[in-house]
């Protein structure tokens, strides 16, 4: 967990928006994160690299945190709970839920589930779907939209959320390259708007778009900082991926 949800300006620079130091993290028996110390810059894209099972949709949990550090600490800005954009096969064909009903969802965490929306519940869903550019998607069910509609519609739930910083488990992945860089311009979009953005990725391409680029092997830091930096040769050469 966040055990200094407001960390003194001393510790972190305005810039900031997560200090992970010495963070390990995993599962019952299975230490996952090792000794992770890193700085999320705020207000920016951050992209997670690395290799299946390297780590990170831990990572993100733990930035989420529903995954609690077992030694080192993470150090959040802001007040809100992040907010958790989940795979995209993650979520249900079947579940009988219009557009407008999911993204109605990001404002559970405020309201709690099946209480009536305030206006003021209204104008954030509205605000949000307007904003990833689904309203006229309103009235049809989730299970009926191609890929690049579903994973607006999520993200457009994050957003309703109003939080500070949104989290994304592979938002591009199983998208064709237009939607892929479609998403990937509306991230750099949401950064410019005042939210700070980190998703986990398999495609370089969003990598290299992103502002910033965490990357992990085997549950340690690989390499951290401005993508063109990160994503060298060697060092994909090390993560197991072609340049
Ligand atoms: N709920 C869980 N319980 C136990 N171990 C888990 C759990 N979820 C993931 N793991 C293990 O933790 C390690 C890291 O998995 P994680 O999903 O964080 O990696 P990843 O980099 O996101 O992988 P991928 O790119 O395949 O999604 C793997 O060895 C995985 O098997």
């Amino acid at each position: 967990m966040f055990n200094k949800p407001r960390p003194s300006p001393a510790a972190m620079d305005p810039g900031t928006a997560v200090r992970a130091t010495g963070l390990s993290a995993g599962y019952a028996g299975h230490p996952v994160l090792h000794q992770l110390n890193f700085d999320i810059p705020a207000l920016a894209v951050t992209a997670l690299v690395g290799p299946n099972g390297s780590g990170k949709s831990t990572l993100l949990g733990a930035l989420a945190g529903v995954i609690r550090p077992t030694a080192g600490a993470l150090h959040r800005a802001g007040n809100r709970p992040p907010a958790f954009v989940p795979q995209r096969g993650a979520v249900g064909d079947a579940l009988p839920l219009t557009v407008r009903q999911t993204v109605e969802m990001g404002r559970w965490s405020d309201r709690g589930p099946w209480r009536r929306l305030t206006r003021r519940d209204r104008a954030a869903v509205d605000t949000a779907m307007d904003r990833l550019g689904v309203t006229g998607l309103a009235t049809r069910q989730l299970g009926e939209l191609s890929g690049g509609q579903r994973q607006r519609v999520l993200i457009a739930q994050g957003l309703a959320q109003e939080s500070e910083l949104v989290l994304l488990d592979e938002p591009t992945t199983g998208l064709d390259p237009g939607a892929r860089e479609r998403t990937a311009a509306l991230l750099a979009g949401l950064a410019a708007d005042g939210v700070t953005v980190v998703h986990a990725t398999h495609d370089l391409e969003s990598a290299r778009s992103a502002d910033f680029c965490i990357a992990l092997r085997e549950g340690r830091l690989a390499g951290n900082g401005r993508p063109e930096r990160v994503l060298t040769p060697s060092t994909l050469a090390g993560l197991g991926q072609p340049a």
